[in-house]
């Protein structure tokens, strides 16, 4: 019970401290469920964490030390699975929490895999190509023990893309001297790469966002939409609602937000935006990441950074259904508000496991060394975020709790009973 105890003294901190906020939800999870105390032992902290020191000599000659982890919560479903964030604010307990975060996503869209996250201290916004091609190499040396495609298979996140899985991907298939591909997902199709990866999270995202939308008796053609963040996830969700009809009104990027009440350029948009899904320094007028979140809108998605929405601000949020494309953007106290005030909110876990799930196909077409069609995958995918929102929603009805909770009861159930059967508990 001590863990518990240090969680609820330091409530203040615990909201904006992911690791702790997802170690309340998984104990809540796990009550609800009935099991026992060493469940949550087991499952409260990752079963492994390395931390590695990366020399990397930069373009001036100089040498440049950057610090570096690889997490692996649980390994019972199967191998861990998770991306790689190159970001200067990661953290230790950071990339824990998002280890924990792939766990649960991976079982609540029941993939046979555990989760595992990754993270170095670095901003590639400020390094050279060769830089960046030096440190992602480094990375998969330091790691290359506890990593490989039957033990813990790695992928994109913020500021990682599809070059560097390949640079990735050919380190460690020199270091194990044969060809890797399932070592890593998110390659470039010309090096094992699936159809649909690039836009999966956001084809996900926007299949959790037709079907809240049918719960709440909203059409999507002409609703009004506003998205935090423009890069991978938030720039192609961008493009799909505007497909579907939506009026995207308000987008943003680390350096601020653009808004237009009769919907934005999103073509013109995606067509400026920078391989960081940076676009808005290209504008004079702006509005902040925080009065965008404000924004009169029908339906709200943070699909950038962590605690977006806190107690704070969510009082002032507008949107009936927000929906969580980012890992961990809304605090367990704006959870609270955001349910109480009818919000219908889909978690992150739920919401963004389009990423992985076509990750997984990726996976599974490098391991058959045979390739789907575009549509194959499309439709595969389709057919798992369909299922697995209305799991997650009928789970919350029956068991009178918020979606997040209910997400948590999916994934956490899986991973007891993967280990229950394995004989750990
Ligand atoms: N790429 C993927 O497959 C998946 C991504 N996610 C999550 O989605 C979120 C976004 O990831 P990606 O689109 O891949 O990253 P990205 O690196 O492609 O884009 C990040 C976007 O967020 C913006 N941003 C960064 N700092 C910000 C700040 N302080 N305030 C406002 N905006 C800021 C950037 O300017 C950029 O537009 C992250 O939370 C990530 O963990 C979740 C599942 C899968
Ligand atoms: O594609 C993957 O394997 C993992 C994506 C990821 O890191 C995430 O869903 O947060």
């Amino acid at each position: 019970m001590g863990i518990v105890k240090d969680i609820q003294a330091d409530k203040e901190k615990e909201s904006l401290n992911l690791f702790k906020s997802t170690q309340t939800i998984i104990k809540e999870a796990l009550n609800k469920l009935g099991y026992s105390e060493e469940f949550f032992e087991l499952l409260k902290e990752p079963i492994r964490m390395l931390t590695v020191r990366i020399p990397i000599q930069m373009d001036d000659g100089s040498v440049k030390v950057f610090t570096g982890y690889r997490s692996q919560h649980n390994d019972a479903v199967g191998p861990t699975k998770g991306g790689v964030r190159f970001h200067p604010e990661v953290n230790e307990d950071e990339v824990k929490a998002l280890s924990i975060w792939m766990s649960l996503k991976c079982g609540i869209v029941n993939l046979p895999y555990g989760g595992g996250k990754g993270g170095i201290i670095c901003d590639p916004r400020e390094m050279s190509l060769k830089e960046l091609e030096r440190l992602s190499r480094g990375y998969v040396r330091a790691v290359s023990q506890i990593v490989g495609p039957t033990k813990d298979i790695p992928a994109p996140d913020v500021f990682t893309n599809s070059q560097i899985m390949a640079w990735m991907m050919d380190e460690y298939s020199r270091l194990r001297e044969f060809d890797s591909p399932g070592f890593i997902t998110g390659k470039p199709l010309v090096l094992g790469g699936s159809h649909g990866r690039e836009t999966a999270t956001a084809r996900g995202v926007t299949i959790c966002i037709e079907e809240a939308a049918k719960k709440k008796g909203i059409t999507l053609a002409g609703a009004r939409v506003v998205i935090q963040g423009f890069g991978n996830a938030g720039s192609f969700l961008a493009k799909f609602m505007h497909d579907a009809g939506a009026k995207v009104i308000g987008i943003s990027d680390a350096y601020g937000a653009l808004y237009d009440a009769d919907g934005l350029d999103i073509d013109y948009l995606l067509d400026r935006r920078d391989s960081f899904g940076t676009v808005t320094t290209l504008f004079n007028s702006t509005i902040t990441n925080k009065e965008l979140l404000a924004l009169d809108c029908d339906i709200l998605v943070p699909a950038a950074i962590s605690n977006q929405i806190t107690a704070e601000n969510a009082h002032q949020i507008k949107a009936s259904i927000v929906v969580e494309a980012a890992n961990g953007p809304t605090t367990i106290e704006a959870t609270k508000i955001l349910t109480e005030r009818g919000v219908l909110l889909v978690p992150d876990v739920l919401a963004s496991a389009g990423g992985v799930t076509v990750s997984y196909f990726e996976w599974v077409q490098n391991n058959q060394g045979y390739y789907w069609s575009e549509e194959e995958v499309t439709e595969r995918l389709q057919k798992v975020m369909v299922d697995s929102f209305e799991n997650t929603f009928q789970t919350a009805l029956v068991h009178n709790v918020d979606m997040r909770l209910a997400a948590y009861m999916i994934g956490s159930r899986k991973m007891a009973e993967a280990s229950r059967f394995r004989g750990w508990i």
